[in-house]
């Protein structure tokens, strides 16, 4: 724990902190201060007598008072804010706040609301939280890494982000940084990731959004964002310099434009320990809410036909990971991608289309398949309620960030073919879901089953209540995280996450009329923990870890995971 505050350590084999640092200095540190709870020895020997109020309260007490000040907040913005700021004073209270009322604060720390708190960020800013490396001075990424206090054996996880495409809300700049911070949130509470541990980072490549860089506020890299070659130097000397201080770290990358996310991964995927959320993550958590939806509606899953809507970062990853999954399921590899149609901005991805990306090429149709479709002109292809008529879905993805997309004749005319409709408007945050639930409830008449990105409440139909999974990755990457380290695995290898997929989707059982086809966000930890298991067995299969992996596997996860106490702390 050398990152807290110089002359801090904490044991790892008594758990205790021993600090040097006294009155002031406490408080002011988020990882030592706990406030009113310092018992009376403790203020005596770190010198806080008379600077915090006489009383000694519990951590109870503490977390009472803490989510009463929560509720009375007036807006969701002030609830981030507030826990913002109770983050920046005791982390330790903050995270025990978060998991007692996870379904309730994970919204707020977390999508929708880290979406406004990003728009926001220059004018809600309060203090810094991780570390901001900026293109314009490449030569400071390595001290600004070191200047975050953490020593080579100090960092699990760094979680970093370019802040272009931030959930389907695009570039933000440097206002990105909060959801790398939200991200770290989720493993802390999801999976026990100890947060002394995690780092996050703002890679500040400039912004192309005109209102950022004419506003005088705006905090980040006041220019356009820089080109090609200065981009990828700039993230080849952030993997150089993070994985030279902190080699056991995993890179974790978040809401990179399409093409730089999958160049990005691709470079350094056979390298590192490296991992892309919106590609790898959205995978294997809509792979596993496939599997799930699919296992209720009884058919197998080479069977069905899929329509994604959105072929970005997160639509193409989606496909790779069912195209895969079908070909475990006993399909070629060309009968499996011929079971997914992909549609884009430009209608329905076929070859030779104009504007065509290469990571989407796989999944472009031929185009002689669909000449006798309707095309639209002015779209320039075959449009999503067309190919809906025509290939008639089992299962529809929404990953376009495009509120609304799938509208009702577009649903009743998947509903009219099959009995179980699989529907996933993944878009965040929830104005951006391609429909909600009680739309697509009514129009399906309660027959289809449903996740979606953000959080949606239950919905009543003819007496059944559904509850409406998470189609979140927040339920693979913290597993996943947790994972990876217990087993020590050197890479994030295509059978870790078909792993996570198959644990969370084994979690629940969608047959029972209104169940969720999801495993619920209250049952998080649980899901890590189950989600982290699989993966560090899989990285053995896989020959990626470096630690063996036995019987004892569950118990050393349960052990593995950071819980929000107070340690023993000693004044030295
Ligand atoms: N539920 C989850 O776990 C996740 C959800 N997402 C959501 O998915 C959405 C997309 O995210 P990314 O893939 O990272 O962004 P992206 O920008 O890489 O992909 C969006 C794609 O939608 C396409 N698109 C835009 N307008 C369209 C239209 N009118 N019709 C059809 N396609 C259109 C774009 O051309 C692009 O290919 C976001 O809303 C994001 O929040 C992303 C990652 C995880
Ligand atoms: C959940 C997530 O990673 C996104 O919406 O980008
Ligand atoms: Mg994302």
């Amino acid at each position: 724990m050398r990152g807290v505050i110089m002359g801090t350590e904490r044991s790892t084999v008594d758990g205790v902190i021993r600090t040097s640092a006294r009155g002031h200095s406490v408080l002011n540190s988020p990882r030592l201060n706990r406030g009113t709870a310092f018992t009376r020895r403790e203020r005596r020997e770190l010198g806080l007598v008379g600077l915090v109020p006489p009383q000694v309260l519990t951590q109870d007490q503490q977390a009472a008072r803490a989510y009463a000040q929560f509720r009375s907040q007036p807006d969701d913005l002030a609830k981030n804010v507030y826990l913002t700021a109770l983050r920046d004073r005791n982390e330790v209270l903050f995270h025990r706040l978060l998991g007692d009322h996870l379904a309730e604060m994970l919204p707020i720390v977390y999508t929708p609301t880290v979406g406004t708190a990003i728009e926001r960020y220059s004018y809600e800013y309060r203090r810094p939280r991780g570390v901001y490396l900026s293109v314009d001075d490449p030569d400071a990424i390595e001290s600004s890494l070191r200047a975050s206090g953490l020593g080579a054996d100090d960092v699990d996880l760094i979680v970093a982000t370019d802040g272009e495409a931030i959930l389907g809300i695009g570039d933000w700049g440097v206002g990105g940084i909060d959801i790398a911070v939200g991200k770290l949130a989720v493993y802390t509470a999801a999976a026990g990731v100890d947060p002394a541990r995690t780092l996050a980072v703002m890679l500040d490549v400039g912004t192309d959004r005109q209102d950022l860089l004419d506003d005088p506020l705006y905090l980040g890299n006041r220019h356009p964002r820089v080109d090609r070659d200065r981009y990828d130097a700039f993230i080849d000397a952030y993997v150089t310099a993070a994985t030279k201080l902190f080699p056991d770290a995993l890179l974790h990358w978040e809401d990179f434009g399409s093409s730089n996310a999958r160049r990005v991964l691709d470079r350094y995927r056979e390298k590192t320990l490296t991992f892309n959320d919106d590609i790898q993550g959205t995978g294997a958590v809509n792979l596993a809410a496939v599997l799930s939806g699919v296992r209720a509606g009884g058919a197998a899953l080479r069977d069905h036909r899929v329509v994604l809507f959105g072929a970005g970062t997160a639509g193409v990853g989606i496909a790779e990971q069912l195209r895969d999954a079908m070909i475990a399921d006993g399909l070629t590899s060309r009968e499996a991608a011929g079971r997914i149609w992909a549609v884009d901005r430009h209608g329905l991805l076929t070859d030779g289309q104009q504007g065509l990306r290469d990571f989407q090429m796989p999944f472009a149709r031929r185009r002689a398949e669909v000449a006798d479709w309707r095309h639209d002109e002015d779209l320039g292809g075959v449009p999503l309620a067309e190919v809906v008529d025509r290939v008639r879905p089992s299962v529809l993805i929404g990953t376009s960030g495009q509120g609304g997309a799938f509208t009702e004749d577009i649903v009743r005319s998947m509903a009219a073919h099959t009995d179980r409709p699989v529907i996933l408007p993944l878009s965040n945050p929830t104005r951006l879901a391609e429909a909600v639930p009680a739309d697509l409830l009514a129009w399906t008449g309660g027959r289809a089953l449903i996740a979606t990105g953000s959080p949606f409440a239950p919905v009543e139909t003819d007496g059944v209540t559904h509850h409406i999974g998470q189609a979140n990755n927040a339920l693979v990457f913290p597993g996943l995280g947790l994972g990876t380290a217990v087993a020590r695995a050197g890479r994030i290898t295509d059978g870790m996450l078909v792993a996570a997929a198959r644990a969370i989707a084994d979690q629940t059982d969608a047959t029972a009329p209104g169940a969720p086809i999801l495993p619920p966000i209250d049952r998080l930890r649980d899901t890590s923990v189950a989600v982290a298991v699989a993966v560090a067995r899989a990285a053995v299969a896989d020959g990626v870890a470096r630690e063996p992996v036995d019987d004892t596997v569950e118990e050393r996860v349960r052990a593995a995971m950071w819980l929000p106490e107070y340690p023993p702390i000693e004044a030295v």
